[in-house]
Parts: structure tokens; sequence; C-alpha cells
């Protein structure tokens, strides 16, 4: 592995005196940082000394200290700023920095990241921007604001932004004679990277505890340099011989063992070596419990090794329980997942509960195989299990033991080589192929124009960067690169849909239980290949029994029971599918309390017989009433519109053919007489609200708190739509206009929308 491709050759690029930008961004799922890391290297290859990173890990003082700062934000939770924002945004919005002018001397420039089916659309960046301006910093180029919606999402407008964005810098900060921009064919150096221990760096590596241990033989030495804690997996391809499973065992016993090698290797190793690896002749001997069929899945030939990451927050969860809750053949394999949490009912109630509704985030793990195919891909398997230090170390990468570790540990735990492949990786990927057909093919993907053909090859078929590698047989990433190269595996939020009483655990008060509903990843894509998504994968064949890292957070939006009075407000929730989850664990918290409000539910589902979730308890909650939506079920006739319809088809027609050419229905009137239109041969949420719109009107009135919770697209306006037309059906007021205006007022009703 001495040839680095081009690695080493890259050199820091010259950097202008004073001519400094930080690109800050706020994400909850790393399109913002992705788009800011983009913005970071065209800055560097235009001689910006440049700084990426979220902004809570900037001061105010930085930024005065700054030429150019960019922020790069999406909006969480109902028009919230994500949570890596919080701190910088309290700082910004302290109350003695008003009217002081404060930063004056900041030019910034601002790109947002939205969908604009939420009712405050970018209202993050557009929030952060406001307050700069109001702060007295001046803004440097014109305000992007992307949404998920556009048939490209956030490229859309992103794209065009980013051409515009380096033509302004070019143009307002013009380069010395002597500095050409870096062309985009020219490497920049990296950021992070893995160093290869060899013998002697093991020896001389500070180790803590271990310092001043014993000398080893050369021989010692050479079995501590090609093991590590995944030795056991390399067995795969190089099973270690007797002798050398011999030494290492006898090496371990002796009392003065480097301490930090010893913790890299543990007993679960052995209990839970691959059951592929049962293929060997020798393992049946070692192993015998490995043949037993309870411990195989048909599915997967071997489960990711367990292994905690030391993540800040987390905890270790327990799975219990993993129901499937939809038929075999349903399309959607939907389970009902319990935890069990080491953590106190007191401890969860003093740190959690006043938190409102809750995420679970599960952090899950490659499979042996997967990482095994990447490294021979690669040509990985010489170095895979040697010991690894990581100099400089992206955010959000976890690892054991004092930045230590082996590539396949790394590529098991970490690194996220099943995601689609980003335009920044495929860009970096120009630079390891040495094939220059392949190098023409990886640059036109990212070349300004080509979004489609980029769109079309990666995200439409949803294809992997392991696919990618393959179909790319000429590129050879060096080791030294991949934390620069590759995105970190990141939690995966699920809604915790239990609360209430059933968070307890009946047979120990130091633990608790939490319930998630996840409906699995998993689908056909044009290329037909079958897809599944990491965390769906890592779910499915998780064993009962199986202690995996978990974190328990507040979910975006308002603590909607927080006290006995919010339970007693009044509730109208919509859900779809697997949105249902923070609804029951809302209906489970309010029913805590001796009084709570009424609750209409609209729960949309495709079959009575396949996914009306929690089907049996929804009679149990009182005050809970459930209008079911079955889109793909026979529908019945409904008695009200096709009366309706009967006694009034000239207005229905009259009506029918005005929302066609012209504006929206907007009286009481039109909306009834387009019912039967709404309602033909379809059964969502937006048809029931409009059939109950009686009962949706009276509770409306009521002050109530209304949830919309499920799949992103058109259903949240639809919902909408349908709600605003329930307001004037029911007379509360007297038209959509008016409805509107009446939706939007904080005292009328309190609105949350989590949709993805
Ligand atoms: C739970 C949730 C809440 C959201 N709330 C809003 C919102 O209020 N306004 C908006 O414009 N976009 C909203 N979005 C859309 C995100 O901003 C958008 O998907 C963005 O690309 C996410 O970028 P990130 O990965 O950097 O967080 C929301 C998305 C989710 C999943």
């Amino acid at each position: 592995m001495g040839e680095l491709d081009g690695f080493e050759r890259a050199t820091q690029p010259a950097v202008v005196e004073a001519r400094t930008m930080a690109v800050l961004y706020g994400t909850e799922t790393g399109n913002a940082e992705e788009i800011a890391v983009e913005l970071g290297k065209m800055a560097e290859r235009l001689h910006f000394k440049t700084t990426v990173d979220e902004m809570d890990s900037f001061k105010l003082a930085d930024v005065l200290n700054t030429s150019l700062v960019i922020f790069v934000t999406s909006t969480t939770g109902q028009g919230d700023m994500p949570k890596n924002t919080l701190k910088f945004w309290k700082n910004l919005r302290r109350e003695k920095l008003n009217n002081t002018n404060c930063l004056q001397v900041v030019r910034f420039a601002s790109f947002g990241l939205g969908d604009s089916s939420y009712l405050k659309f970018n209202w993050a960046a557009r929030k952060l921007r406001a307050r700069l301006l109001q702060l007295g910093a001046s803004e440097f180029f014109r305000p992007g604001e992307g949404d998920e919606r556009h048939d490209n999402g956030i490229d859309s407008i992103y794209l065009p932004w980013y051409q515009e964005f380096r033509e302004s810098l070019i143009a307002n900060y013009p380069l010395p004679e002597s500095l050409w921009p870096i062309p985009d064919d020219v490497q920049l150096p990296p950021k992070y990277f893995l160093q290869l221990l060899s013998t002697m760096d093991i020896d001389t590596e500070p180790c803590g505890d271990a310092a001043g241990g014993p000398s080893l033989t050369e021989e010692d030495r050479k079995i501590m340099a090609s093991r590590t804690k995944s030795a056991a997996r390399s067995h795969l391809i190089h099973p270690p011989s007797a002798i050398e499973q011999g030494k290492e065992d006898w090496a371990r016993l002796d009392p003065e063992f480097p301490a930090h090698i010893a913790r890299q290797d543990t007993a679960w190793e052995r209990e839970n070596r691959p059951v592929d690896s049962l293929d060997k002749d020798n393992v049946l001997r070692d192993h015998p419990e490995n043949y037993l069929l309870s411990r195989m899945d048909p599915g997967v030939r071997a489960f990711p090794p367990p292994g905690i990451l030391p993540i800040p927050g987390s905890f270790i969860g327990k799975l219990v329980r993993s129901n499937r809750v939809t038929p075999e053949d349903h399309w959607q394999d939907v389970r009902h997942l319990t935890f069990r949490l080491m953590l106190s009912r007191k401890d969860f109630d003093t740190a959690l509960k006043s938190a409102g509704n809750l995420t679970l985030t599960i952090y899950p793990k490659n499979y042996p195989d997967d990482v095994q195919e990447l490294i021979r891909l690669m040509g990985w398997d010489e170095v895979a299990d040697t010991l690894s230090k990581i100099i400089a170390k992206p955010r959000g990468l976890y690892v054991e033991s004092h930045g230590l570790t082996t590539l396949r540990d790394l590529l098991t735990h970490n690194l996220d080589f099943t995601a689609v492949p980003k335009r920044n990786f495929i860009k970096e990927l120009v630079f390891f192929t040495k094939d220059e057909r392949e190098k023409e093919r990886l640059f036109e993907f990212t070349m300004p124009g080509n979004e489609q053909e980029f769109y079309d090859y990666t995200c439409r078929p949803r294809r992997t960067i392991l696919e990618l590698l393959k179909d790319f047989p000429g590129v050879k990433i060096p080791v030294q690169a991949v934390l620069d190269l590759f995105p970190i595996i990141r939690g995966r939020e699920f809604s915790v849909c239990n609360a209430g009483m059933s968070i307890g655990d009946a047979d120990d008060d130091n633990c608790i239980r939490i319930e998630i509903l996840a409906a699995l990843v998993e689908y056909k894509t044009i290329i037909r290949k079958p897809r599944q998504g990491l965390c769906s994968r890592y779910l499915k064949h998780l064993p009962i029994g199986t202690d995996l890292c978990v974190a328990l957070k507040p979910a975006s939006g308002p603590h909607l029971v927080a006290n006995h009075m919010g339970a007693k407000r009044p509730m109208v929730a919509i859900a779809t599918g697997t949105g249902i989850a923070p609804i029951r664990a809302i209906i489970q918290e309010r029913t805590s309390y001796a009084e709570h409000g009424d609750t209409l539910l609209f729960f949309g589902c495709r079959n009575r017989d396949a996914d009306f979730h929690f089907e049996s308890e929804w009679k149990e909650y009182p005050n809970v009433k459930v209008y079911p939506a079955f889109s793909r079920d026979n529908i019945t006739p409904d008695p009200t519109t096709t009366a309706h319809a009967n006694t009034s088809t000239t207005t229905t027609t009259a009506a029918a053919a005005a929302a066609a050419s012209g504006p929206p229905p907007r009286t009481h009137t039109d909306i009834l007489a387009l019912l039967p239109e709404y309602d033909a041969g379809k059964n969502y949420v937006q048809h029931m609200i409009r059939k109950h719109a009686q009962e949706v009107g009276a509770l409306m009135s009521r002050n109530p708190v209304v949830c919309v919770c499920g799949n992103a697209g058109r259903m949240p306006t639809s919902v909408r739509a349908a709600l605003l037309d329930a307001l004037v059906i029911s007379g509360v007021v007297a038209d959509v206009e008016a409805a509107e205006t009446w939706f939007r007022n904080p005292d009328h009703l309190t609105f949350w929308q989590e949709t993805w």
C-alpha cells in the first residue's frame, strides 16, 4: 500500500492574507452539511482560508474575525433551527445585542434548505438572516432557499445559486495577479486521515496504563500489529493459525499485557463469530454453538458484531421484542420494536418527561460481508486489520480507545458506504482512478448542466457507494483517505410510540421500556435491484437480546401534554402509516392524567387487515374516536356525500367546473357541492376530515392541539386544505380565506407537523 495514488501529492493551497471564509451549517440529517462542505471546497479553490463547521462550534467573536461567513441551514420541526445551531442562535438572540450594530463588520450570505409543504418554509434560514441584518451585518449575496419539493430537490435552486455565488466571489474578492483559482481537476489536501501503525509505532505509541510494560518479542509484536479487535472477523480471509491463536491467548494471560490492546479483543468476538465462517474446517471444534439454528437467519449470513460506540449522551438499549405487525404478504415490513434501557423511571421522568414527545436514535452498523466486499474491491486486505491511528477526526466520528482502531472496524461501525453517493464524493473519486475513461465519466456527473444525469445515476435508483465503486473498478481509494471521503453513519431517529405508564418496566425499576414502530425500507428501484436502508437491514435481523447504542432526544415541536391543562385540551390528530407512532405516544401520555380532552384521530392506512396499526388498542383509550381511511380497500359510497350530490347536481357540476377552470372553492356551498368530487373513488384522511367536518369544527373551536404526522409530499398540504374546509363547513368561519387567517392564529390552536 505504498502508492497513495496522488493522495500525498496534494499540497496546501496558497492562502491570501486576511482572506478568510467560514461556512457554518445547521443540519439534522446531513443535507446542509454536504452543501457546506461543497461551498468550503469552492472557497479553498479560490484561496480563502476556509473553515467548515457546525454553527454551534463557532463563537460570535470568531464571526467578527472572518472576512466572509456563509450560513447554510435546514429548517426542522415547525420552522425551528436544527439542534446543532441552538447555542449559536441563542447567543445571537441575546437581548443585550439589540441596537448595538455589533455585527457591522460582518459580511455574510445564506442558503436555506426546506420543504414548501411545511407551513414555515425555510424559517430557520430566514430568521437567522433577519437577525444578522438586525445586528448590522451586511449581506454579500442574495439568499438562496432550496426546496425539497422541487423536481431535483434542493439542487434545483442550489446549483444555479452556487454558480452565481462563485462568480460573485471571483468578482468581489479578486485574487492577486500571481494567483489563479485552483482548477477542479487538482486535488485539495485532505482534512482527516488514518495512519496505519507499523509494529514500531505500536511499540512507541503512548498507551496509558500500558506505559512501562514489558518489552515484547519481535514475534509478539508481529501478532499484535496484525491482530486487533477485528481479527476474528478477518478470519474469513486469513484464518489465524492455531499457533498464532495460541500465542495470542498466552500473551493475553500475562498481567503486563498492554491494556489498551487487551481491551480491543473481548469475549464476545469468539462467541459471535460470523455464521459464514462455519465453512472453515476448524470452526466446529471451536464454536459449536454457532450451528444452533436459532442463531441463524436465512436472510443474513453474518450479523454485525456488537460493540457500543462511545457516543456522548447515548445509552445501551437491549432489544426485547421485535414484532412484525404487517402480514407477511404485505408490501411493507413494519416492526413494533421494544427496547429496554438502563435508566430508572425516576431519572427518566426528571430528565426527559418534560421534553414532550421523544425520538429514539439508533446507530446502525454495516454487515461483515459488505465490509469485506469493499475491502476486496479496494485492495485493502493486507491492512484491513492493522491497528491504525486517526489523525484529525471528522465531526460525528466516535471510536473506542484513544483514536486507535482498524479499517475494518471503521467500515463496520462508522463509515456509511451503503449511502447514496453525493456529489462531493464523486468529485473526489476522480483523483483515485488512473483509467482516463472512468475519470471522464466521474467528472461528467458533477459538471454543471449534468444534474439530471447525476440524479438518474445516483438518487433515482438509490445506487449505493459500494455499487458505484463496483461500476468503476479502476478506483482504488487509499486507506489513508477513507475518513476524508466516506460519509459517517448517522443515527436514525424514530418517533417513540409509547408514553405515560407504559414507559416503566414492570420487572425492574431501574429500566424503562421504549417502543418504536419502524417501517423497514425495502424496495426495488428502476434498476430492479432490491434495496434496503442501512438501518432497516440492521433492525430486520437484529437478534432479540442484542445490546445496541441508542439515544433518547426530544422530538421537534411544542410539548403538547406538559401538564394536566395540556391533557385536557381537545386534539385533532391526523396520521398516515407509521406517523401513528408519535400520536399513540401523545394519546398514552394524555390518558395518564385523570382528565383528558376529546381526541379525533384520522388514520390513513392502506388496508384494514394489513396496516391499521394498534387497531385493538384504540377502543381502550377513553375519549378517543378513530376514523380510519383505508385507501386500498373497497370504498362504500358515503350516504352523506352521495345524498348531497343527488340533490344538488347543478351546483356540483357548476362548482366542479369552476374549480377546474377558476379559483378554488371558497365558500360553504362551494365546498359542500364539491364533496362528491373529492371523494370519487378515493378514501384518504383529507376526505374523512371533510366528511366529519362538523365534529372537527366542534373540536377546533375549543382551542385544540392539531397534529399531522406521516409521509411528506402532498399529504400535509391536502390535510391542511381539508381542515380549512372543515372550519368553513362547520360554520366556525365564513369562508376559506377567513379559515386561513383563523388557522394561523396561535390563540386558536397549537399546530404540530412531523412528516418525512
Ligand atoms: C421533522 C422535519 C421537520 C421539518 N420542518 C420543516 C419546516 O418547518 N420548514 C421547512 O421549510 N422545512 C422543514 N423540513 C424539511 C427539511 O428542512 C429538509 O428536508 C432539509 O433538506 C433537511 O436538511 P438537513 O438534512 O440538513 O437537516 C422538515 C423536515 C423534517 C424531517
